[in-house]
Order: structure tokens, then C-alpha cells, then sequence
């Protein structure tokens, strides 16, 4: 489902590789952890996935397709098929959270009766259906994040990259968008999630991938933060 098959990427003006021959493989449903030290390479991985970058060696494979060399065009139609949340939420300030949710939808050219009942169905399940009306400015962090989660996930795609999800949010938030990635999860949508989230990572006990300096130095199944250490 997707895989970095030796895959190289250096910067332009930097000397070591931001990855170095990385391989890893996640299978569709999976649940998977990227930590690793600040620079250690989590959102390069992460942004190759999402073509906005392309690798300097090796292979990208994503929905079962080498993306590293997937023509310009072709990008927009892989990028359907993967939702995206990030620290910041990045939600549109001038629309409101049903609009926010709408316009994934609407730049794909679903139709509005695909929009009108999507929609509140994805805000139902993010617990935001009472509050569809309002802009992110009038929401919470933990809220405005709910927003970016319905967002990415409206258009049910096979994976979803969440950049730390829970790094602006406090403990018992953060629990709840974990809460809801679970239940993404769930339903199918393989998670890779890349977090400095300590707590986090040892409550889901899940597959934990640790990057070093663009290594792979940890592969584990349930596994913890900070084993080895
Ligand atoms: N656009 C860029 N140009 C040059 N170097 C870059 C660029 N983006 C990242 N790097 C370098 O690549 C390495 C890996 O960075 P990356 O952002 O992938 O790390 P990270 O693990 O996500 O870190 P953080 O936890 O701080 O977000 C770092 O040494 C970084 O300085």
C-alpha cells in the first residue's frame, strides 16, 4: 500500500541526506508512528508521500503506485485518494467549519447532493455537528483540529498523514483526536502519523518507526516511545 524502496533525499545546500537508503513497507489498515528527534527526517517521509516532493533516489509507493516520477498532471488525483492533518490546522479563516469541510469536496467536483449529505455526516462523527456555522476563528484548538480531521477524512481516502496532529493541543485533547484517528483507523484508512507525542505513542501501542539522522533504527510492533533509550 505504501513503501520507500532505498530511498535518497538530499537537499539542495545541505551536505548529509535528510534520508539516507530508507526502506519500509505499511500495508493497507495500518496504524503507524513516525518519531524520531527534530530533523531526524519524519516530515520529509511524510512529504514524499504526499509527491510534494520528489525523492533524490529509490522508489515512492503509494496506493500501489511509484509516485516519485508520477507526471505533474497526474498529482491532483493522487492526492485524492490521501487526507492530511497538520500541527496547524490550516483550516480557510473566511469559511465556516460546514464550508471548510464542503470545499474538499467541491474541488473534486463532487455534487452538492453528495456535499449536503457527506458533510454533517462527517461533522456528526467529529462531534461538530452543532457548531457547522461557525468560522475557525470562534473554535478551540482541539475543535479547529476536529475541523481538519473532517476535512481530510470526508472524502473517505485510503490514507491519512497527520504532520503532529497534537502538537498545539493539551493532553486530554489530544486524546480525543487520537480517539478519532482510532476510529479512521477502523474503518479502513491506513494512519501515519508523525509525533514528538510521548504519552501518546505509549497509550496506542502501535507499530513505531524511529528515524535517526535519515536512518531507520526501529521497526516495532506495539510498540513504545522510548525503548532503547
Ligand atoms: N527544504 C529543505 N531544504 C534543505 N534542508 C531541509 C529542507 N527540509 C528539511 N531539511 C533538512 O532535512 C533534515 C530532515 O528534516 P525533516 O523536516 O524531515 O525532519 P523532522 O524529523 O520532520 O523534524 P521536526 O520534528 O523538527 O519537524 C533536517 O536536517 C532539515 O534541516
Amino acid at each position: 500500500m505504501i513503501a520507500l524502496q532505498n530511498v535518497t533525499k538530499i537537499y539542495a545546500a545541505s551536505t548529509r541526506p535528510a534520508l539516507d537508503a530508507v526502506s519500509l513497507d505499511i500495508d493497507k489498515g495500518e496504524f503507524v508512528f513516525l518519531i524520531g528527534a527534530s530533523g531526524s527526517g519524519k516530515s520529509s517521509v511524510l512529504r514524499l508521500l504526499l509527491r510534494e516532493d520528489t525523492p533524490t533516489k529509490g522508489h515512492v509507493i503509494v496506493n500501489g503506485k511509484d509516485i516519485a516520477k508520477l507526471p505533474g498532471r497526474k498529482v491532483p488525483e493522487l492526492r485524492r485518494g490521501i487526507g492530511c492533518v497538520f500541527q496547524d490546522f490550516r483550516l480557510l479563516p473566511k469559511k465556516t467549519v460546514f464550508e471548510n469541510v464542503a470545499f474538499a469536496l467541491e474541488v473534486i467536483n463532487k455534487s452538492q447532493r453528495v456535499i449536503s449529505r457527506s458533510v454533517p455526516e462527517v461533522l456528526e462523527m467529529v462531534n461538530l455537528d452543532g457548531k457547522s456555522h461557525r468560522y475557525p476563528h470562534e473554535l478551540s484548538g482541539g475543535e479547529q483540529q476536529r475541523v481538519a480531521i473532517a476535512r481530510a477524512f470526508v472524502n473517505r481516502p485510503l490514507v491519512l498523514l497527520a504532520d503532529e496532529p497534537t502538537g498545539n493541543l493539551d493532553p486530554d485533547t489530544s486524546q480525543g483526536i487520537m480517539g478519532l484517528l482510532e476510529r479512521i483507523n477502523r474503518k479502513g484508512t491506513t494512519v501515519v502519523m508523525a509525533t514528538h507525542d510521548n504519552n501518546i505513542v505509549d497509550a496506542m501501542r502501535r507499530r513505531v518507526i524511529e528515524l535517526d539522522l535519515g536512518h531507520i533504527v526501529r521497526d516495532q510492533n506495539r510498540g513504545v516511545y522510548g525503548v532503547g533509550r
